[in-house]
């Protein structure tokens, strides 16, 4: 094949796939239209049935032009995952017109490329307004700022699938006065990145967050006289890379690229799917559709008798209400006393919901809901293949 022929072949490449993303910015905007349908019909958002005999019929169709059934089933529940969470995004807007304005200023850890800013694009590039991106370098700076009215949104990470809860952001919950107003997660795909040149073999400083660190302990475990220092960022990590010889910072690729670094090793966490879920904050909370999938979170302490806590959960099975999460919590000052997390599948405005809570009362000394919003854990449905 000559030269000419690639770029030709290349060329039709590129045409076919802007075709596609023209195909699939019609498709969603279609999709727009159904949930005007959805919304004045009182309709759930997400058709199980009809997702899973689309699926079903693109898989049976793609097999004719001799593509496989995991390939088309990967693509389309992407596509029907964006749908989804688009059509969502919607109507609760149209259900809290104030809720965004024409202007979002959004506040998170890091800066340019952290994972906390890959998360806030994620999460407002479904949503309307300028986004207006206010980076800081403490966890009690973005809830304070959202707190003052400098920021009308917070976006903090709440877990990951490697390295658990994160202590310092379950404990500012429990006084920052902001409402959880919705989630999202991201996958984090944590890289070794350091100044070009610059050898695995050459580093003896590696810059990074204690997550990160946590996330990657095998990998780190197997570098020889290599030591660590804590930064309070990704960012920060990274621009110490930059200005430190035989260094190295963990980051992502990402962000990496944007300032200059080169990345030296890829896929280190110590779990392959490495996901992390953040909340994002506001000053008031926001209503949140019946005709989508929920959360809430609550925040509570049990009275000091013996099953107190257990009594409190039997309330929620009896209720049949999902219990997704709970997180204990030791309470500043007072040794050895507990506080819970807990995030229900559930709809603050839901009677039933509103019950549990009530009937909660006498197993707790203390109550609070922490915010009730869109939930963004997707159920996949599984097509027959
Ligand atoms: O058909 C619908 O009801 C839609 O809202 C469209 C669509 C899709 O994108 O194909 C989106 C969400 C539903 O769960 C099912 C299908």
């Amino acid at each position: 094949m000559t030269n000419e022929t690639l770029h030709a072949l290349r060329r039709d490449i590129n045409e076919i796939d802007s075709e596609l993303l023209i195909l699939l910015a019609k498709r969603r905007r279609i999709a727009h239209s159904v949930v005007e349908y959805k919304i004045n019909n009182n309709k759930p958002i997400r058709d199980e049935a009809r997702e899973q005999a689309l699926l079903e019929n693109l898989i049976s169709y793609g097999k004719s032009l001799g593509l496989d059934a995991y390939y088309i089933n990967n693509v389309f529940q992407r596509i029907l995952e964006d749908s989804v969470l688009h059509q969502q995004a919607m109507l609760q807007q149209n259900l809290n017109p104030e809720a965004l304005g024409t202007t979002n200023r959004v506040t998170y850890l890091g800066g340019q490329g952290s994972y906390s800013q890959l998360a806030v694009h994620k999460y407002f590039s479904r949503r309307p307004g300028k986004l207006v991106e206010l980076g800081c370098s403490q966890f009690d700076e973005i809830t304070g700022a959202v707190e003052k009215g400098q920021a009308d949104f917070g976006v903090l990470p709440i877990e990951n699938t490697s390295s658990g809860s994160i202590n310092e952001v379950f404990d500012l919950l429990q006084h920052a006065q902001v409402s959880i107003v919705g989630e999202v997660t991201h996958s984090v795909e944590h890289c070794v990145l350091a100044k070009p040149g610059t050898e695995l073999g050459d580093i003896n400083k590696l810059f990074g967050h204690p997550q990160p660190f946590a996330q990657c302990s095998r990998f780190i475990q197997g570098l020889d006289q290599v030591q660590l220092e804590h930064c309070d960022s990704t960012t920060s990590a990274m621009k110490a890379a930059l200005e430190c010889e035989h260094s190295a910072a963990i980051g992502s690729a990402q962000a990496g690229k944007h300032l200059g670094l080169e990345v030296l090793q890829t896929a280190i966490a110590n779990q392959s799917e490495n996901h992390s879920r953040f909340i994002v904050v506001a000053r008031k909370p926001l209503q949140v559709s019946m005709q989508i999938p929920t959360k809430t979170s609550l925040i509570m302490s049990t009275s000091q008798q013996v099953g107190a806590l257990a009594d409190a959960l039997m309330i929620f099975k009896q209720r049949e209400i999902n219990l997704v999460k709970l997180e204990s919590r030791p309470v500043p000052g007072n040794p050895w006393e507990e506080v819970f997390y807990v995030d229900l599948e559930a709809n603050i405005d839901d009677p039933n919901v509103n019950q549990a809570l009530e009937e909660l009362k006498p197993f707790t000394e203390f109550i609070r809901v922490l915010g009730c919003y869109q939930s963004e854990s997707l159920k996949a449905v599984t097509p027959k293949m």
